[in-house]
């Protein structure tokens, strides 16, 4: 199967790209490496171009011949998509509805969606079902839920159909250890913190101790890059399958405050590094955790990662090394 895999070269891509190449389709990667890096891409063509640059993609559809497209390429730092919200719904939002208008010119019909637990806003009780109200309370988020709706009415218009995966914290690292998170300047808990612990951060900030949880920081629900890639492959089997369109919760169903991942990493280093409590980080709910059973019967997904220390673990191993 002849797939595009745009931001294939970033940290959930490159993943995703090396579980699907291991099973032999035959991947595009499209990346304009502002995030991503070359080494990342194990497996396929990659193609170095911007999504806003509708020559170069148009003419990659009418040559490749691609019967899916996974799009993964965006900007994803919700504090950011608060100080700069133009460019968030440029790249995540108006890049999309470009790559979906070739979808529609050349009959592409399948296609996978890193969409966010970012469009569910604050829920009240912290849960978030597929179901439950969408109201994001960031840039991020609204850009991100913009682009469902697109889907959505796509697929009523015509025989396109989509999975729409909503992440919710994405983490550690594939436990061959040859891809990881490279992200420049991240800002991603556990990276941070295993970036903290390998020495290579003084120290690190808790963003937010006067929150409504147990302890007073953010609870999130950390999902394994690995499971998370191979919820991509069981998605694009069942597309190809004839399933219909669908919006699922890509998560484990539990959830951890910001004080209890940053004491696991240093019960699991061994390391014990110095955390600054600071004030609140714009943009941020108090609680996500997803009702995470709907993508298990649906698709047929079965988590293997579902353990903090085994995220952290892999997280730690690949930044203690990290080649690129
Ligand atoms: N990391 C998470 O916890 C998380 C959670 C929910 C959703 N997501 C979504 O998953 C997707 C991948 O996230 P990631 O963590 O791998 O981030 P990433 O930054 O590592 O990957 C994004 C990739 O897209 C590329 N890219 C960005 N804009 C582009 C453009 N205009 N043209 C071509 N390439 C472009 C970057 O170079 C990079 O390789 C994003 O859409 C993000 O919103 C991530
Ligand atoms: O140095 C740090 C980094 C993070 N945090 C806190 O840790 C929690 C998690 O933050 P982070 O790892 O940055 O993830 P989120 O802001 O929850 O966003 C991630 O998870 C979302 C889904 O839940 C995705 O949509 C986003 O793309 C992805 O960046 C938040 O409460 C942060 O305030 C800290 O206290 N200190």
């Amino acid at each position: 199967m002849k797939i595009l895999i745009t931001g294939g070269a970033g940290y959930i891509g490159s993943h995703v790209v090396k579980a699907l190449g291991q099973l032999g389709y035959d991947i595009t990667v499209f990346d304009n490496l502002s995030t991503g890096h070359r080494e990342a891409v194990t497996y396929g063509d990659l193609v170095v171009g911007d999504l806003s640059d509708k020559a170069k993609l148009d003419e990659l559809f009418k040559t490749r011949k691609f019967e899916a497209v996974l799009h993964f390429a965006g900007s994803i730092v919700v504090p950011d998509s608060v100080s700069d919200p133009l460019g968030y719904y440029l790249n995540n939002t108006v890049n999309s509805h470009f790559l979906l208008s070739l979808c529609q010119k050349y009959g592409v019909n399948q296609f996978i969606f890193s969409s966010t637990a970012a469009v569910y806003g604050m829920p009240g009780d912290g849960v978030c079902r597929e179901d439950s109200p969408l109201a994001p309370i960031n840039p991020y988020g609204q850009s991100k839920l913009m682009t469902e709706h697109m889907l959505k009415d796509l697929s009523f218009a015509s025989n396109f159909r989509y999975v729409a995966l909503r992440y919710f914290n994405v983490s550690g690292a594939d436990p061959e250890g040859r891809i990881g998170q490279s992200f420049p300047k991240a800002t991603h808990l556990i990276k941070v913190a295993s970036e903290t612990a390998c020495g290579k951060r003084e120290k690190m900030d808790i963003f937010g101790t006067d929150y409504a949880t147990p302890d007073g920081t953010c609870v999130r629900d950390y999902i394994h890059v690995t499971d998370l890639a191979d919820a991509h492959v069981k998605a694009l089997e069942y597309l190809a399958k004839g399933g219909k369109s669908e919006v699922l919760n890509c998560g484990y169903g539990h959830g951890f405050s910001v004080k209890e991942v940053i004491a696991r990493v240093k019960e699991i280093t061994g390391v014990s590094f110095t955390v600054v409590e600071g004030p609140r980080r714009p943009g941020d709910p108090a609680s996500l955790t997803a009702k995470a059973d709907r993508i298990q019967q649906v698709i047929g997904w079965k988590p293997k990662y579902d353990d903090l220390n085994v995220i952290i673990k892999s997280a730690y191993e690949w930044e203690k090394k990290r080649p690129f």
